[in-house]
């Protein structure tokens, strides 16, 4: 059996039990030295693979043109869409990237396969004047996935929702209580397969096609929920009705191995007739007629263009940043920039607009005596842990790092009488400095490898942690533009990161009370927990620790959280600022539903994949019962054969 095999499955064939001090031990160690060597051969063979139609998914790849449904983006909500849609209907879905690959499945390896071109589209914002100064020229680095899976296979594997109020907030913005908490709740419970401490306080599903676990490898995860505990904060289910509190973290996982939309809803369908998966097809248009009906799309795939049609909608599903690249190159935007850049103008909408992120700051190091080293680095990745996740799914490989993560109110929330809705998160990353780390998270996030190396060195084989802390709600709004009518080309991406006092004072109070979580317990105290006196370069000139020092740290180390959302945003029909109504319906084009981060009307206060797949669950409900459809899809032999596949 190969490692691939032996990887997905979850177990090892009997000859490869025991101790993995072989050739095998040797081929990984090698190409985890060489992840792009890797992801480039990888890469290389899918695409050639599928050109030549020799894939999984081989069979449906004919020249059918023809469908009732297409879907744009096999990623996140795209993979929830086709999987929903295709038990009813006769289903294309375009995908621009390609097969996962079988190193993202390793949640320790999340941060070693971000940026690079075969997994991730490695957009760049415009430099920032407020922020970012930590990056090449103030651009913000903002990571997505490519492929089947999209960026569930990049992310940090973090399930949170978001706090009741956030959907609430919803509901009030679009008019449509059908979009409240209690409303979107069963969608959320829907996608679910939780295993955890809170299973039964009847906000977690059960029996779902993702599993939600916590890590088997938690570090300093449990110290930290204990000191906040200690602080006066409760431990708290954050996926479920709390205001403020801290937990360890609950990942989309199964088996120890990440699971999200690749795992949970695209694997499970190599055998479904009715769903037709093109790899390698990368949507340039919507075609939309006279009418304003759209009927089908134009891709390319493996250098040629093609039209496909849908006999009932096109759904978008390309993510906050190419669904509005998409409707732009379609006609459908702001009729102004649309007759700039010289595109038809078929519907004028603020298409990109809206467009908001989860700025934060890493914040650390913090050193402790004990010895919890977790560095994704030699101590990590090595023969033993490699042969306890592989039999086990078990060990140190099961975390990607991210071992706790909460929320809490800051005195602005409180001042304004918003305390029971936390602006402040916290994630919790018990990652010692290996020697390699300054350089791979600076590589990782896009930042200054200088600046990395310049202030982490002193941190190198000590044990340490450290902290991202981010804004909650932002106030900032940005867009996205075209830079042109390619539609290979990089857009014109403006986040407006900290271009107002609020959000970085919010920021500078996060900064504040995580310090103090770790040097004002005795949970840590007993650790011997504190802060680096290491200044950072770049804030020489600020009193060590002041507001001010803050402020500058936080305009240095200020990274996306990438919780990008917002750039077709929901609304009440007629309201000036939706792109999409309550029904995910582009507005003024018939045929034409947004179904992914992008509709978000505010980014919810927790991690984004969760509302994703919960959009994608509710929209294609609403298909469901408008088009009435009869079940047609169903897995052969039923709907159990999904369970245990992956
Ligand atoms: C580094 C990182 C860490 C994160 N960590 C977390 C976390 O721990 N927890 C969490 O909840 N969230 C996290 N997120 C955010 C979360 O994963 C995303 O918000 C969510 O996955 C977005 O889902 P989506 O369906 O909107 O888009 P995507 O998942 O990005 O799907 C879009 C898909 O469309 C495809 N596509 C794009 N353009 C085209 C085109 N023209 N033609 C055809 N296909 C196209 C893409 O290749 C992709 O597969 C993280 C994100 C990143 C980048």
């Amino acid at each position: 059996m190969h490692f691939q095999q032996m990887l997905r499955r979850g177990r090892a064939p009997a000859e490869s039990r025991g101790p993995f001090g072989g050739i095998t031990t040797t081929v990984i160690a090698t190409m985890l030295a060489s992840v792009s060597v890797y992801l480039r051969s990888w890469a290389a063979y899918d695409r050639l693979s599928d050109s030549v139609g020799n894939t999984a998914y081989s069979i449906f790849s004919t020249e059918k043109d023809h469908f009732d449904f297409i879907i744009v983006g096999g990623g996140t909500a795209g993979a929830v869409a086709a999987y929903r849609l295709s038990e009813y209907y006769d289903v294309l879905l375009l995908e621009a990237g390609g097969e996962m690959n079988d190193f993202q499945l390793i949640p320790a390896m999340s941060l070693l396969m971000l940026n690079y071109p075969e997994v991730d589209w490695r957009h760049k914002t415009v430099p920032q004047r407020h922020s970012c100064f930590g990056s090449p020229k103030n651009r913000s680095h903002w990571s997505q996935g490519r492929g089947l899976g999209g960026t569930s296979n990049l992310n940090f594997l973090i399930h949170a929702r978001g706090c009741p109020k956030d959907y609430d907030l919803w509901a009030q913005l679009t008019g449509d209580p059908s979009w409240g908490f209690e409303a979107v709740l069963p969608y959320f419970k829907k996608s679910e397969n939780y295993i955890g401490r809170w299973a039964d306080n009847g906000f977690h599903g059960v029996g779902g096609p993702m599993t939600l676990q916590e890590p088997d490898f938690i570090g300093v995860g449990e110290k930290w929920v204990q000191a906040t505990v200690e602080m006066g904060w409760p431990r708290a289910d954050i996926n479920g009705n709390f205001t403020e509190g801290f937990d360890t973290t609950t990942y989309t996982m199964k088996d120890g191995r990440r699971s999200a939309a690749y795992g949970a809803w695209l694997d499970p369908l190599r055998n479904r007739l009715t769903l037709t998966i093109r790899k390698y097809a990368h949507v340039r248009k919507v075609l939309i007629d006279g009418q304003k009906r759209a009927y089908g799309v134009e891709y390319e795939r493996h250098g040629t263009i093609k039209h496909a049609f849908a006999k009932k909608e096109i759904v978008l599903t390309a993510g906050t940043m190419n669904t509005a690249q998409i409707l732009m190159l379609s006609g459908v935007g702001p009729r102004r920039h649309l007759r700039n850049i010289g595109v038809p103008l078929v519907k004028d909408l603020p298409v990109g607009l809206n467009l908001q992120d989860h700025l934060s700051v890493y914040l650390g190091p913090f050193f402790v005596n004990e010895p919890i080293k977790f560095s994704i680095g030699d101590d990590v990745i090595n023969p033993s842990t490699i042969g306890r996740f592989i039999i086990q799914g078990k060990g140190a490989l099961t975390s990607a790092g991210t071992q706790a993560t909460g929320f809490f109110a800051s005195k602005y929330a409180k001042a304004a009488g918003e305390g029971d809705w936390p602006d402040v998160q916290i994630i919790v990353c018990g990652v010692s400095a290996g020697e390699n780390f300054p350089s791979e998270i600076a590589r990782g996030f896009g930042m200054k490898k200088t600046l990395w190396q310049d202030y982490y060195e002193h941190a190198i084989g000590y044990h340490s942690f450290f902290l991202i802390v981010s804004g909650a709600r932002p106030r900032a709004r940005g867009y996205i533009r075209l830079k042109n009518t390619d539609p290979m080309s990089p857009t014109r991406i403006q986040p407006n990161y900290f271009d107002n006092e609020h959000d970085v004072k919010i920021m500078v109070e996060g900064i504040k009370t995580a310090v103090a979580i770790v040097e004002e317990t005795l949970t840590f105290n007993e650790m011997g927990g504190r802060f680096t006196d290491k200044v950072l370069p770049g804030c020489e000139q600020y009193i060590f620790r002041s507001d001010e020092y803050w402020e500058c740290y936080a305009r240095i180390v200020s990274v996306s959280l990438h919780h990008i959302v917002g750039s077709a945003t929901m609304g009440a029909e007629g309201s000036p600022g939706a792109v999409v109504d309550t029904q995910l319906r582009v507005v003024g084009v018939t045929g034409l539903r947004v179904m992914d981060a992008s509709i978000m009307p505010r980014v919810p206060i927790g991690n984004t994949n969760a509302p994703a797949i919960m959009i994608a669950e509710k929209g294609t409900d609403m298909i469901i019962s408008l088009w009435k459809g009869t079940r047609l899809g169903a897995p052969i032999g039923g709907d159990e054969e999904d369970e245990g596949r992956y």
